[in-house]
């Protein structure tokens, strides 16, 4: 199976409710969706949002990424030799992320295709179901504490509180959240960068005298603030995650050396693909970190694939926040993994599964 052709899509789903986080404010999802072509008639799919304020893509990049950059490698080259794709597209360019997790993702789609088996079992195998958390916005504490108190009535059992604002403001929005759904769901608190080291200390050592008992903190301060990361892991007990602060293999096993975190967040668009990924939760794995598995705001196509590479990871990842396809007002794919909620589970079909995609407009040539 060879590839013959790479063209892409805009893909555009309304959110359920405004994504709120310290670094912005979204209400739809718009992804660059990716079509890898083969001579054999088969497409894989991928997909690409454009999460600037994080990973630096914007829509034009990761076109012009794929178009100019990836591509040319990769036209004439066989599906079979995964891992010589894999290189030929890590080592495309410098940065570029999301656009080579794009890529990446459509190729193993093939791969899996080529040999009839869910991508899964490909990777290793695993339990085909997994449980992962919902968003709640930062907001108006009210709107916060019914939006939480509305996720676990929809059977959520983990929720990821934004917070990262005023720090103040922050602590009671923790405390009311508590207060209504103590013993019902699990808080991860996601501060995206907002927190100073202090504040972060702070907001957590008064949260964890109040009694507050949170699941995990993630990314408290600036990504490049490694410092300030250990600062605030040394000082608190409630366990820390690096997000922004880790892309690839090398940052995290700088972060572990440091042990400037308890926990990393691994998200396809961050690692530039499936390689990195399962490198990364190997490498964690044999230092006895644990990982979650995250997305950014995508729908069920890429997060299809990070779904896969929970499952044969299990080992590795063992908390999951893989709610873009939940935070949506429809699923736009056709096939694929099932995404019912909090429970998210994959079929045995080849690949990633997906047979159609509703909704997508053509990017022309
Ligand atoms: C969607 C997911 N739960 C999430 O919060 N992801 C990111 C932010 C993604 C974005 O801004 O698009 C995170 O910080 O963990
Ligand atoms: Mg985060």
């Amino acid at each position: 199976m060879k590839i013959t052709d790479i063209t892409f899509g805009m893909l555009r789903v309304p959110l359920k409710t405004p994504f709120k986080t310290a670094l912005r404010t979204v209400n739809q999802v718009e992804d660059i969706v990716v079509m890898v072509h083969t001579d054999t008639g088969q497409i894989g799919y991928g997909e690409a949002p454009a999460t600037a304020v994080i990973t630096g893509d914007t829509h034009g990049s990761i076109v012009d990424a794929i178009r100019h950059y990836i591509s040319p490698r990769l036209i004439g080259q066989d599906i079979a030799n995964l891992n010589r794709l894999t290189h030929l597209i890590q080592g495309s360019m410098e940065k570029n992320s999301s656009a080579k997790a794009a890529v990446e993702i459509a190729i193993h789609d093939l791969w899996g295709q080529l040999y009839g088996a869910p991508l899964y079992k490909l990777l290793g195998g695993g339990d085909p179901v997994i449980t992962t958390d919902i968003t709640i916005s930062v907001d108006y504490i009210d709107k916060m504490v019914a939006d939480s108190v509305a996720a676990v009535e929809r059977g959520f059992e983990s929720l990821k509180i934004k917070v990262g604002k005023d720090i103040g403001v922050d602590i009671e929005r923790v405390k009311a959240i508590y207060a209504a759904v103590e013993g019902r769901a699990l808080l991860r608190l996601d501060a995206n960068q907002g927190w100073t080291a202090k504040q972060a200390v702070y907001a957590l050592q008064t949260l964890e005298e109040a009694g507050i008992k949170l699941e995990l903190v993630e990314q408290p301060v600036k990504a490049r603030d490694l410092e300030g990361m250990r600062y605030v892991t040394e000082r608190v007990h409630t366990p820390v995650m690096a997000d922004e602060s880790v892309f690839g293999p090398m940052e995290v096993i700088e972060l572990i050396r440091m042990r400037a975190a308890d926990i990393i967040n691994i998200k396809l668009m961050k690692t530039g693909g499936i390689s990195n990924a399962i490198k990364i939760a190997d490498i964690a794995a044999l230092h006895g970190i644990d990982c979650m598995i995250g997305c950014m705001l995508e729908t069920s196509i890429s997060v299809a694939a990070a779904v896969h590479v929970a499952v044969a990871r299990a080992d590795a990842i063992s908390k999951v926040d893989l709610d873009g396809p939940s935070l949506a007002q429809f699923n736009p794919v056709d096939g694929g993994v099932i995404f019912n909620e909090s429970e998210i589970s994959v079929t045995d079909a080849p690949g990633l599964g997906i047979r159609e995609i509703r909704g997508l407009e053509r990017i022309a040539a």
